[in-house]
């Protein structure tokens, strides 16, 4: 079953509930390495990744059991081997996020290099260059990274580091690591995502002394030892801005329960800018949409959070697509990104790129429409564009490769469903 067949035009009404977020919920599962206590989960999304990330824990000799209601107990109080082999670490680049933990705790490690991925090269030089300044010795052989301690030491040691871009899994790395070195580490340059204070919160809650977390300094006064903790993933921001997109493009209203308007600042001040009403209440955020061809495309140039996310580029870019005006998308963050517009182009977009650079015409107010074709999923948020193309072509647009989306959303088919919309998943 790895298509999603969808008939466009209908407008969405209803209740979505937000699930929690992937890029939360990948590290805090590594984090539960990091104790021989148990640790459990609450609010952990069904995803192909999070399964992906129980075969990687349990390979190790983990014990890690799920149940329907999303919670992960998690005893890491063995393990048989502190490797991440690569047949799973190539399904799932977060895999190297085992690494700073492995290390602390173990005091070895030995990860798959990820390698490059559909939307850029993703080296991980970062977390190997701030966990060697942090005393581990790292060498790189045979496509893996094999790190330990040196003899004679037994925890890694607290160290000042800046790394040379901001990264969100290399600063989790290393502030994982960090709260068992000896000592205190400052990270500078940090990465300043919802996921990563959340993760905070956790390894806080496990014992860690963390401060400055959601800024670009973060101060680790290492302890010897972590202890077991329950802790509830944050919601998925990139999942609540995917259906603000959603609904703000095929029009109509909705409540994403449990949505962090707090965490979306960026995508809805542009929402509200192309007309769509965003309100953050108690229950989550409400939308109320009067369709695209009713919008004003907005431009926006990717960069790291509070700024404009990567991760939601390619569904705004749908709703630009279908809006009036011209918009010129810039994506700062990965070099190849827009894989979701040759695809678009074949639904009928009008979309010319030069690098970085997207400019996009707007078919809102032209007459022209987008008409429904089969298109192919290239990744994770190309294909969640796909479907939100699909949502406002004419006819029937296949979605194909879904395997892509089913990595990072929950059911989302379901909960599109449940809002109205026309779709179903085929083999
Ligand atoms: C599991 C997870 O949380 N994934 C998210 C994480 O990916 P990920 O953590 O892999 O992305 P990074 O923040 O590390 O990447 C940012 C940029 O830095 C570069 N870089 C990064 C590390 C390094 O050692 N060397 C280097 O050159 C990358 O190639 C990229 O150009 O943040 C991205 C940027 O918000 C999101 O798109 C991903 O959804
Ligand atoms: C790029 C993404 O994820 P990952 O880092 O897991 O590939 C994403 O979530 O959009």
């Amino acid at each position: 079953m790895d298509k999603l067949l969808i008939r466009g035009g209908r407008a969405l009404a209803g209740e979505v509930l937000v699930s929690g977020a992937k890029n939360a919920a990948l590290p805090e599962l590594c984090a539960a390495l990091l104790t021989a206590e148990p640790v459990t989960l609450h609010n952990v999304p069904q995803l192909q990744d999070v399964s992906t990330m129980l075969r990687l824990l349990r390979n190790m000799g983990v014990q890690a059991e799920r149940s329907d209601d999303g919670t992960v107990r998690i005893d890491a109080s063995s393990l048989t081997s502190p490797e991440a082999p690569y047949e799973l670490v190539k399904t799932m680049r977060a895999s190297v996020l085992a690494l700073g933990p492995l290390l602390a705790r173990f005091g070895e490690a030995t990860v798959s290099l990820p390698g490059g991925c559909a939307i850029g090269s993703r080296p991980v030089d970062q977390h190997i260059k701030g966990l060697q300044a942090m005393g581990a010795e790292i060498v790189v052989e045979h496509g893996y990274i094999i790190a330990k301690l040196p003899a004679g030491r037994t925890r890694l040691k607290g160290a000042r580091i800046t790394t040379d871009m901001v990264t969100v899994t290399g600063t989790e790395n290393l502030l994982m690591a960090a709260t068992l070195a000896e000592g205190e580490t400052v990270l500078e340059n940090a990465a300043q995502e919802p996921e990563i204070g959340d993760l905070a919160e956790m390894l806080i809650a496990m014992g860690a002394q963390i401060e400055g977390h959601g800024t670009s300094r973060i101060r680790v006064q290492g302890v010897e030892r972590l202890h077991g903790a329950t802790h509830r993933v944050v919601a998925d921001r990139i999942e609540a801005g995917t259906f603000l997109c959603a609904v703000a493009a095929a029009g109509g209203q909705a409540l994403l329960r449990h949505g962090r308007a707090d965490h979306l600042d960026a995508v809805i001040d542009k929402l509200r800018e192309a007309g769509v009403q965003v309100e953050a209440v108690p229950e989550g955020i409400r939308i109320q949409s009067p369709g695209a061809a009713q919008l004003r495309a907005q431009g926006f140039r990717t960069t790291e959070y509070p700024g404009f996310p990567t991760d939601m580029q390619a569904q705004f870019m749908a709703l630009n697509v279908v809006a009036q005006g011209t918009s010129t998308v810039t994506e700062t963050i990965f070099e190849n990104r827009f894989m979701h517009v040759n695809e678009m182009l074949r639904l009928g977009a009008r979309i010319q790129t030069d690098g970085k650079v997207a400019v996009i015409e707007g078919l809102g107010g032209s007459g022209a429409r987008l008409s429904g074709a089969a298109v192919m999923a290239t990744d994770l948020r190309a294909s969640a564009s796909l479907v939100i193309a699909g949502l406002v072509a004419d006819g029937e647009t296949l979605v194909d490769r879904i395997y892509h989306l089913d990595r990072g959303y929950d059911r989302m088919e379901a909960k599109l469903r449940g809002l109205g919309a026309d779709i179903e998943r085929i083999a």
